[in-house]
Protein backbone atom coordinates (compact mmCIF):
# COMPACT_ATOMS: atom_id res chain seq x y z
CA UNK A 1 0.00 0.00 0.00
CA UNK A 2 1.18 3.87 -0.81
CA UNK A 3 2.19 5.09 3.10
CA UNK A 4 -0.18 7.70 2.05
CA UNK A 5 -2.69 5.83 1.56
CA UNK A 6 -1.75 4.27 4.59
CA UNK A 7 -1.43 7.63 6.42
CA UNK A 8 -4.86 8.69 4.98
CA UNK A 9 -6.49 5.54 6.44
CA UNK A 10 -4.77 6.30 9.96
CA UNK A 11 -6.23 9.88 9.96
CA UNK A 12 -9.67 8.81 9.17
CA UNK A 13 -9.58 6.03 12.09
CA UNK A 14 -8.22 8.27 14.59
CA UNK A 15 -10.63 9.79 17.20
CA UNK A 16 -9.73 13.18 16.17
CA UNK A 17 -8.14 15.03 13.54
CA UNK A 18 -6.15 18.39 13.04
CA UNK A 19 -7.09 19.99 9.86
CA UNK A 20 -6.24 23.43 8.95
CA UNK A 21 -8.86 25.10 6.68
CA UNK A 22 -7.77 27.88 4.32
CA UNK A 23 -9.98 30.62 3.09
CA UNK A 24 -9.51 33.62 0.26
CA UNK A 25 -12.44 35.01 -0.64
CA UNK A 26 -13.88 37.44 -3.02
CA UNK A 27 -12.37 40.64 -1.11
CA UNK A 28 -9.04 39.73 -1.92
CA UNK A 29 -7.99 40.95 1.47
CA UNK A 30 -5.71 37.74 2.96
CA UNK A 31 -5.56 34.72 3.75
CA UNK A 32 -8.14 33.12 6.55
CA UNK A 33 -5.68 30.35 7.90
CA UNK A 34 -7.77 28.21 11.06
CA UNK A 35 -6.02 25.03 12.43
CA UNK A 36 -9.73 23.15 14.01
CA UNK A 37 -9.26 20.17 15.60
CA UNK A 38 -12.40 17.70 14.99
CA UNK A 39 -13.91 14.94 16.02
CA UNK A 40 -16.59 12.83 14.71
CA UNK A 41 -18.35 13.34 11.69
CA UNK A 42 -21.81 14.36 10.71
CA UNK A 43 -24.10 15.65 13.02
CA UNK A 44 -21.68 14.39 15.80
CA UNK A 45 -19.13 16.59 14.49
CA UNK A 46 -17.32 18.45 17.10
CA UNK A 47 -15.13 21.06 16.67
CA UNK A 48 -12.55 23.52 18.57
CA UNK A 49 -10.72 26.56 17.20
CA UNK A 50 -6.89 26.39 18.42
CA UNK A 51 -5.64 28.59 16.59
CA UNK A 52 -6.82 31.56 13.76
CA UNK A 53 -5.14 34.22 11.90
CA UNK A 54 -5.98 36.15 8.76
CA UNK A 55 -2.37 36.72 6.85
CA UNK A 56 -3.15 40.29 4.87
CA UNK A 57 -1.95 39.98 1.39
CA UNK A 58 0.77 42.23 0.32
CA UNK A 59 -0.13 45.28 -2.63
CA UNK A 60 2.13 42.72 -4.85
CA UNK A 61 -0.26 40.03 -3.95
CA UNK A 62 -3.43 41.73 -4.69
CA UNK A 63 -1.99 43.31 -7.93
CA UNK A 64 -0.93 39.91 -9.78
CA UNK A 65 -4.63 38.17 -8.69
CA UNK A 66 -6.99 41.53 -9.80
CA UNK A 67 -5.18 41.63 -12.93
CA UNK A 68 -6.85 38.24 -13.79
CA UNK A 69 -9.70 38.23 -10.86
CA UNK A 70 -13.56 38.08 -12.41
CA UNK A 71 -12.66 39.13 -15.71
CA UNK A 72 -13.97 37.96 -18.82
CA UNK A 73 -10.73 38.31 -20.80
CA UNK A 74 -7.39 37.79 -19.25
CA UNK A 75 -4.02 37.06 -19.95
CA UNK A 76 -3.90 32.81 -20.14
CA UNK A 77 -0.05 32.82 -19.36
CA UNK A 78 -0.88 34.75 -16.31
CA UNK A 79 -3.05 32.06 -14.92
CA UNK A 80 -1.14 29.22 -15.88
CA UNK A 81 1.21 30.82 -13.57
CA UNK A 82 -0.15 32.14 -11.16
CA UNK A 83 -2.10 28.55 -10.08
CA UNK A 84 0.86 26.75 -9.01
CA UNK A 85 2.04 30.12 -7.77
CA UNK A 86 -0.75 30.93 -5.24
CA UNK A 87 -0.17 27.27 -3.89
CA UNK A 88 3.62 27.98 -3.18
CA UNK A 89 2.45 31.06 -2.07
CA UNK A 90 -0.60 29.55 0.65
CA UNK A 91 1.75 26.45 1.75
CA UNK A 92 4.59 29.07 2.74
CA UNK A 93 2.05 31.34 4.48
CA UNK A 94 1.07 27.71 6.77
CA UNK A 95 4.71 27.57 7.01
CA UNK A 96 5.14 30.66 8.82
CA UNK A 97 1.77 30.55 10.96
CA UNK A 98 3.67 26.69 11.95
CA UNK A 99 6.57 28.50 13.05
CA UNK A 100 4.60 31.32 14.69
CA UNK A 101 2.58 28.79 17.07
CA UNK A 102 5.59 26.79 17.88
CA UNK A 103 4.16 23.72 15.72
CA UNK A 104 5.27 21.75 13.14
CA UNK A 105 4.48 19.37 10.30
CA UNK A 106 3.48 16.46 12.30
CA UNK A 107 0.81 18.61 14.73
CA UNK A 108 -1.51 18.64 11.69
CA UNK A 109 -3.18 16.20 9.48
CA UNK A 110 -4.41 17.52 6.72
CA UNK A 111 -5.24 21.05 4.87
CA UNK A 112 -8.31 22.34 3.45
CA UNK A 113 -7.63 24.94 1.01
CA UNK A 114 -10.56 26.59 -1.24
CA UNK A 115 -7.89 28.51 -3.50
CA UNK A 116 -8.76 31.43 -4.94
CA UNK A 117 -12.15 31.58 -7.02
CA UNK A 118 -11.50 33.86 -9.94
CA UNK A 119 -14.27 33.32 -12.15
CA UNK A 120 -17.85 32.19 -10.79
CA UNK A 121 -20.69 31.22 -13.89
CA UNK A 122 -23.52 29.49 -13.31
CA UNK A 123 -25.21 28.64 -16.51
CA UNK A 124 -27.94 31.23 -16.37
CA UNK A 125 -25.05 33.95 -16.14
CA UNK A 126 -23.17 32.53 -19.58
CA UNK A 127 -26.97 31.05 -21.03
CA UNK A 128 -24.89 28.93 -23.54
CA UNK A 129 -26.34 26.03 -24.26
CA UNK A 130 -23.49 23.60 -24.28
CA UNK A 131 -22.46 24.08 -20.95
CA UNK A 132 -23.45 23.61 -17.34
CA UNK A 133 -22.81 25.70 -14.58
CA UNK A 134 -19.15 26.48 -13.99
CA UNK A 135 -16.61 27.91 -11.39
CA UNK A 136 -12.66 28.36 -11.51
CA UNK A 137 -10.60 28.28 -8.04
CA UNK A 138 -7.00 28.54 -8.45
CA UNK A 139 -3.76 27.43 -5.65
CA UNK A 140 -3.19 24.05 -6.92
CA UNK A 141 -3.39 21.73 -3.83
CA UNK A 142 -0.23 19.76 -5.23
CA UNK A 143 2.04 22.63 -4.28
CA UNK A 144 0.45 23.24 -1.53
CA UNK A 145 1.11 19.66 -0.18
CA UNK A 146 4.42 19.63 -1.53
CA UNK A 147 5.59 23.08 -0.08
CA UNK A 148 3.86 22.13 3.04
CA UNK A 149 4.83 18.24 2.94
CA UNK A 150 1.02 18.16 4.41
CA UNK A 151 -1.58 16.08 2.80
CA UNK A 152 -4.03 18.38 1.28
CA UNK A 153 -7.99 18.36 -0.01
CA UNK A 154 -8.34 21.07 -2.26
CA UNK A 155 -10.88 22.53 -4.76
CA UNK A 156 -14.05 21.40 -2.83
CA UNK A 157 -16.67 23.13 -5.71
CA UNK A 158 -16.03 21.11 -8.72
CA UNK A 159 -18.09 17.98 -7.12
CA UNK A 160 -20.51 19.88 -6.09
CA UNK A 161 -21.61 21.16 -10.35
CA UNK A 162 -20.75 17.80 -11.58
CA UNK A 163 -23.78 16.47 -8.86
CA UNK A 164 -25.93 19.12 -9.94
CA UNK A 165 -24.93 21.94 -8.17
CA UNK A 166 -23.85 25.56 -8.51
CA UNK A 167 -20.28 25.32 -6.66
CA UNK A 168 -21.82 27.35 -4.21
CA UNK A 169 -23.08 27.91 -1.80
CA UNK A 170 -21.01 25.08 0.06
CA UNK A 171 -21.56 27.24 3.54
CA UNK A 172 -24.89 24.65 3.93
CA UNK A 173 -22.92 21.59 4.31
CA UNK A 174 -20.97 22.68 7.06
CA UNK A 175 -23.43 25.22 8.96
CA UNK A 176 -25.78 22.20 8.86
CA UNK A 177 -23.51 19.92 10.97
CA UNK A 178 -22.06 22.72 13.46
CA UNK A 179 -24.93 24.93 13.83
CA UNK A 180 -28.36 23.70 13.56
CA UNK A 181 -30.35 23.68 17.17
CA UNK A 182 -33.43 22.10 18.18
CA UNK A 183 -34.05 25.15 20.22
CA UNK A 184 -34.33 27.70 17.54
CA UNK A 185 -34.49 28.79 14.19
CA UNK A 186 -31.52 30.04 12.65
CA UNK A 187 -29.93 31.85 10.39
CA UNK A 188 -26.58 31.73 9.43
CA UNK A 189 -25.74 35.34 8.11
CA UNK A 190 -22.33 35.59 6.30
CA UNK A 191 -21.69 38.94 4.86
CA UNK A 192 -18.08 38.83 2.40
CA UNK A 193 -18.17 40.25 -0.72
CA UNK A 194 -20.77 38.36 -1.67
CA UNK A 195 -23.41 38.28 1.14
CA UNK A 196 -25.13 34.31 1.74
CA UNK A 197 -26.85 32.75 4.06
CA UNK A 198 -28.09 29.58 5.86
CA UNK A 199 -30.97 28.71 6.91
CA UNK A 200 -31.22 26.48 9.56
CA UNK A 201 -34.78 25.50 11.02
CA UNK A 202 -35.14 23.81 14.47
CA UNK A 203 -36.55 20.89 12.99
CA UNK A 204 -33.38 20.27 11.86
CA UNK A 205 -34.63 18.81 8.90
CA UNK A 206 -32.03 18.46 5.97
CA UNK A 207 -35.48 18.53 3.86
CA UNK A 208 -35.77 22.00 4.74
CA UNK A 209 -32.18 23.42 4.91
CA UNK A 210 -30.22 25.24 2.32
CA UNK A 211 -27.89 28.51 1.89
CA UNK A 212 -27.71 30.54 -0.84
CA UNK A 213 -25.83 33.88 -1.98
CA UNK A 214 -28.27 37.13 -1.67
CA UNK A 215 -26.03 39.33 -4.03
CA UNK A 216 -23.23 41.98 -2.76
CA UNK A 217 -21.82 42.54 0.44
CA UNK A 218 -18.84 44.36 0.33
CA UNK A 219 -17.92 43.83 -3.39
CA UNK A 220 -19.27 46.99 -5.02
CA UNK A 221 -18.23 49.23 -1.97
CA UNK A 222 -14.50 47.80 -1.72
CA UNK A 223 -14.06 48.39 -5.64
CA UNK A 224 -15.73 51.92 -5.73
CA UNK A 225 -13.61 52.94 -2.65
CA UNK A 226 -10.55 51.48 -4.28
CA UNK A 227 -11.63 53.06 -7.51
CA UNK A 228 -11.86 57.18 -5.46
CA UNK A 229 -9.72 56.83 -3.01
CA UNK A 230 -6.62 54.08 -4.19
CA UNK A 231 -5.04 54.36 -0.58
CA UNK A 232 -7.85 52.83 0.90
CA UNK A 233 -9.06 48.95 0.91
CA UNK A 234 -12.21 49.32 2.27
CA UNK A 235 -14.95 51.96 4.02
CA UNK A 236 -13.35 51.67 7.11
CA UNK A 237 -15.76 51.67 9.69
CA UNK A 238 -18.63 53.05 6.70
CA UNK A 239 -16.76 56.71 7.35
CA UNK A 240 -17.42 57.72 3.62
CA UNK A 241 -20.98 56.23 3.97
CA UNK A 242 -21.78 57.74 6.92
CA UNK A 243 -21.11 61.22 5.36
CA UNK A 244 -23.00 60.91 2.31
CA UNK A 245 -27.18 60.45 1.73
CA UNK A 246 -28.51 57.77 -0.13
CA UNK A 247 -29.96 58.21 -3.52
CA UNK A 248 -33.67 56.62 -3.64
CA UNK A 249 -33.23 56.79 -7.74
CA UNK A 250 -30.18 54.93 -7.68
CA UNK A 251 -31.25 52.71 -5.05
CA UNK A 252 -33.96 51.48 -7.03
CA UNK A 253 -31.94 51.22 -10.55
CA UNK A 254 -29.58 49.22 -8.31
CA UNK A 255 -32.20 46.95 -6.98
CA UNK A 256 -33.30 46.06 -10.37
CA UNK A 257 -31.29 42.76 -11.35
CA UNK A 258 -33.24 39.75 -12.20
CA UNK A 259 -30.55 37.89 -9.78
CA UNK A 260 -33.16 39.15 -7.23
CA UNK A 261 -36.10 37.44 -8.03
CA UNK A 262 -35.04 34.19 -8.32
CA UNK A 263 -36.04 31.47 -5.94
CA UNK A 264 -33.20 29.93 -3.52
CA UNK A 265 -31.21 28.91 -4.02
CA UNK A 266 -28.85 30.83 -6.20
CA UNK A 267 -25.59 31.98 -6.60
CA UNK A 268 -23.39 35.04 -7.70
CA UNK A 269 -20.21 36.93 -7.65
CA UNK A 270 -18.36 40.09 -8.47
CA UNK A 271 -18.57 38.93 -12.04
CA UNK A 272 -22.44 40.61 -11.69
CA UNK A 273 -22.15 43.35 -9.06
CA UNK A 274 -18.89 45.34 -10.05
CA UNK A 275 -18.68 48.75 -11.07
CA UNK A 276 -20.13 48.70 -14.65
CA UNK A 277 -23.43 47.54 -12.82
CA UNK A 278 -23.17 50.44 -10.51
CA UNK A 279 -22.47 52.60 -13.67
CA UNK A 280 -25.36 50.85 -15.36
CA UNK A 281 -27.68 51.76 -12.62
CA UNK A 282 -26.21 55.65 -12.46
CA UNK A 283 -27.05 55.81 -16.34
CA UNK A 284 -30.76 54.59 -15.74
CA UNK A 285 -31.28 56.96 -13.03
CA UNK A 286 -29.44 59.65 -14.30
CA UNK A 287 -27.21 59.46 -10.91
CA UNK A 288 -24.18 60.11 -13.17
CA UNK A 289 -22.72 62.98 -10.94
CA UNK A 290 -23.24 62.19 -7.53
CA UNK A 291 -20.81 62.84 -5.16
CA UNK A 292 -18.60 59.77 -3.86
CA UNK A 293 -20.19 60.00 -0.06
CA UNK A 294 -23.87 59.54 -2.08
CA UNK A 295 -22.84 56.36 -3.84
CA UNK A 296 -21.20 54.93 -0.90
CA UNK A 297 -24.29 56.00 1.03
CA UNK A 298 -26.88 54.55 -1.85
CA UNK A 299 -24.73 51.00 -2.10
CA UNK A 300 -24.06 50.42 1.90
CA UNK A 301 -28.12 50.84 1.74
CA UNK A 302 -28.50 48.62 -1.29
CA UNK A 303 -26.36 45.12 0.18
CA UNK A 304 -28.30 46.07 3.33
CA UNK A 305 -31.92 45.87 2.01
CA UNK A 306 -30.94 43.29 -0.20
CA UNK A 307 -29.66 40.94 3.24
CA UNK A 308 -33.03 42.44 4.77
CA UNK A 309 -35.15 41.33 1.71
CA UNK A 310 -33.50 37.79 1.55
CA UNK A 311 -33.83 37.18 4.89
CA UNK A 312 -37.78 38.38 5.11
CA UNK A 313 -38.65 36.10 2.01
CA UNK A 314 -37.65 32.95 4.21
CA UNK A 315 -38.45 33.96 7.50
CA UNK A 316 -41.90 35.39 6.73
CA UNK A 317 -44.15 32.52 8.44
CA UNK A 318 -41.96 33.02 12.02
CA UNK A 319 -42.45 34.88 14.32
CA UNK A 320 -39.33 33.52 15.83
CA UNK A 321 -35.62 32.82 15.32
CA UNK A 322 -32.02 33.97 15.46
CA UNK A 323 -29.23 35.91 13.06
CA UNK A 324 -25.77 34.58 13.86
CA UNK A 325 -23.70 37.00 11.37
CA UNK A 326 -20.17 36.65 9.83
CA UNK A 327 -17.77 37.87 7.62
CA UNK A 328 -15.94 41.07 7.51
CA UNK A 329 -19.30 43.14 6.81
CA UNK A 330 -19.90 42.74 10.62
CA UNK A 331 -17.55 45.02 11.43
CA UNK A 332 -19.31 47.54 9.27
CA UNK A 333 -21.25 49.72 11.72
CA UNK A 334 -23.77 51.29 9.18
CA UNK A 335 -24.62 47.85 7.53
CA UNK A 336 -25.31 46.42 10.33
CA UNK A 337 -27.59 49.14 11.89
CA UNK A 338 -29.35 48.99 9.36
CA UNK A 339 -30.10 45.92 9.01
CA UNK A 340 -31.09 45.67 12.97
CA UNK A 341 -33.44 48.56 12.24
CA UNK A 342 -35.80 46.46 9.80
CA UNK A 343 -35.54 43.68 12.13
CA UNK A 344 -36.85 44.88 14.84
CA UNK A 345 -37.51 42.52 17.85
CA UNK A 346 -34.92 39.75 15.87
CA UNK A 347 -32.02 38.91 17.70
CA UNK A 348 -28.71 39.89 15.67
CA UNK A 349 -25.55 37.83 17.23
CA UNK A 350 -22.54 36.65 16.06
CA UNK A 351 -21.21 33.38 15.43
CA UNK A 352 -18.82 34.17 18.27
CA UNK A 353 -21.88 32.75 20.32
CA UNK A 354 -21.80 29.64 18.85
CA UNK A 355 -18.00 29.82 19.86
CA UNK A 356 -16.58 30.17 16.19
CA UNK A 357 -15.04 33.27 15.44
CA UNK A 358 -16.95 35.36 13.10
CA UNK A 359 -13.86 36.34 11.01
CA UNK A 360 -12.91 32.28 11.32
CA UNK A 361 -16.49 30.69 10.16
CA UNK A 362 -15.51 30.13 6.43
CA UNK A 363 -11.89 28.43 6.97
CA UNK A 364 -13.63 26.50 9.73
CA UNK A 365 -15.74 25.60 6.96
CA UNK A 366 -13.59 24.13 4.24
CA UNK A 367 -11.75 21.91 7.77
CA UNK A 368 -15.05 20.55 8.64
CA UNK A 369 -15.37 19.83 4.36
CA UNK A 370 -12.55 17.81 4.79
CA UNK A 371 -13.43 16.27 7.78
CA UNK A 372 -16.63 14.90 5.96
CA UNK A 373 -14.26 13.67 2.76
CA UNK A 374 -12.19 11.80 4.66
CA UNK A 375 -14.92 10.40 7.93
CA UNK A 376 -18.43 11.30 7.46
CA UNK A 377 -20.24 10.74 3.93
CA UNK A 378 -22.60 12.36 1.66
CA UNK A 379 -25.16 14.16 3.50
CA UNK A 380 -28.20 14.28 2.06
CA UNK A 381 -30.39 17.63 1.77
CA UNK A 382 -33.55 18.35 0.12
CA UNK A 383 -34.72 16.44 -3.27
CA UNK A 384 -37.07 18.80 -3.62
CA UNK A 385 -34.45 22.07 -3.72
CA UNK A 386 -32.02 21.75 -6.80
CA UNK A 387 -29.02 23.02 -6.16
CA UNK A 388 -27.55 21.12 -2.98
CA UNK A 389 -26.85 17.62 -4.26
CA UNK A 390 -25.90 15.26 -1.46
CA UNK A 391 -21.75 14.56 -1.93
CA UNK A 392 -18.53 14.70 -0.41
CA UNK A 393 -16.25 16.80 -1.67
CA UNK A 394 -12.21 17.36 -2.01
CA UNK A 395 -9.63 16.38 -3.81
CA UNK A 396 -6.58 14.72 -2.08
CA UNK A 397 -2.85 15.67 -2.78
CA UNK A 398 0.42 13.71 -1.30
CA UNK A 399 3.53 15.82 -0.50
CA UNK A 400 5.45 13.25 -2.33
N1 LIG B 1 -13.95 47.94 9.97
C1 LIG B 1 -14.59 47.68 8.84
N2 LIG B 1 -15.44 48.57 8.31
C2 LIG B 1 -16.10 48.35 7.16
N3 LIG B 1 -15.94 47.22 6.43
C3 LIG B 1 -15.10 46.28 6.89
C4 LIG B 1 -14.38 46.46 8.12
N4 LIG B 1 -13.60 45.33 8.30
C5 LIG B 1 -13.84 44.52 7.23
N5 LIG B 1 -14.73 45.08 6.38
C6 LIG B 1 -15.22 44.54 5.11
O1 LIG B 1 -15.06 43.14 5.07
C7 LIG B 1 -14.38 42.74 3.87
C8 LIG B 1 -13.67 41.43 4.09
O2 LIG B 1 -14.65 40.47 4.38
P1 LIG B 1 -14.38 38.92 4.28
O3 LIG B 1 -12.95 38.64 4.60
O4 LIG B 1 -15.44 38.24 5.04
O5 LIG B 1 -14.61 38.68 2.74
P2 LIG B 1 -14.26 37.43 1.85
O6 LIG B 1 -14.16 36.20 2.67
O7 LIG B 1 -13.10 37.80 1.01
O8 LIG B 1 -15.55 37.37 0.91
P3 LIG B 1 -16.51 36.14 0.47
O9 LIG B 1 -17.12 35.59 1.71
O10 LIG B 1 -17.51 36.80 -0.44
O11 LIG B 1 -15.64 35.19 -0.28
C9 LIG B 1 -13.47 43.93 3.56
O12 LIG B 1 -13.08 43.95 2.21
C10 LIG B 1 -14.40 45.09 3.95
O13 LIG B 1 -15.28 45.41 2.91
C1 LIG C 1 -17.61 30.79 -6.09
C2 LIG C 1 -17.26 31.32 -4.75
O1 LIG C 1 -16.10 31.37 -4.39
N1 LIG C 1 -18.27 31.73 -3.99
C3 LIG C 1 -18.08 32.23 -2.64
C4 LIG C 1 -18.32 33.72 -2.61
O2 LIG C 1 -18.11 34.23 -1.30
C5 LIG C 1 -19.36 34.23 -0.61
C6 LIG C 1 -20.29 33.60 -1.60
O3 LIG C 1 -19.70 33.98 -2.82
C7 LIG C 1 -20.31 32.06 -1.48
O4 LIG C 1 -21.23 31.55 -2.41
C8 LIG C 1 -18.95 31.41 -1.74
O5 LIG C 1 -18.21 31.11 -0.58
C9 LIG C 1 -18.70 30.47 0.56
C10 LIG C 1 -17.57 30.09 1.44
C11 LIG C 1 -19.60 29.26 0.30
O6 LIG C 1 -19.43 28.54 -0.66
O7 LIG C 1 -20.44 29.01 1.17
Amino acid sequence: MHHHIQQLYNIATKPGRRVIGLMSGTSLDGLDVALCELTGAGLNTAIKVLQFTTVDYNADYKQRVKAVFSKREVDLQAITLLNPWIGIEHGRIINQCLAKWQLTVSDVDVIASHGQTIFHCPKRQHNLIDYGNATLQIGDGDHLAVTTGIITLSDFRQKHIAAGGEGAPLAVYGDYLLFSSEHENRIMLNIGGIANFTWLPKTRDAEAVFSTDIGPGNTIMDAFIQQHYPEQYFDADAKLAKAGVVSEPLLEALKQDDFFALGFPKTTGPEVFNLAYLAKAQQQSDTTSLNPADVMATLNRFSADMIISAIARTTAQLNNFVIYASGGGIHNPLLMSQIKAALPGVDIKTTADLGINPDAKEAVLFAVLANECLVGGKQQFSNAREGIPGVSMGKISFSD
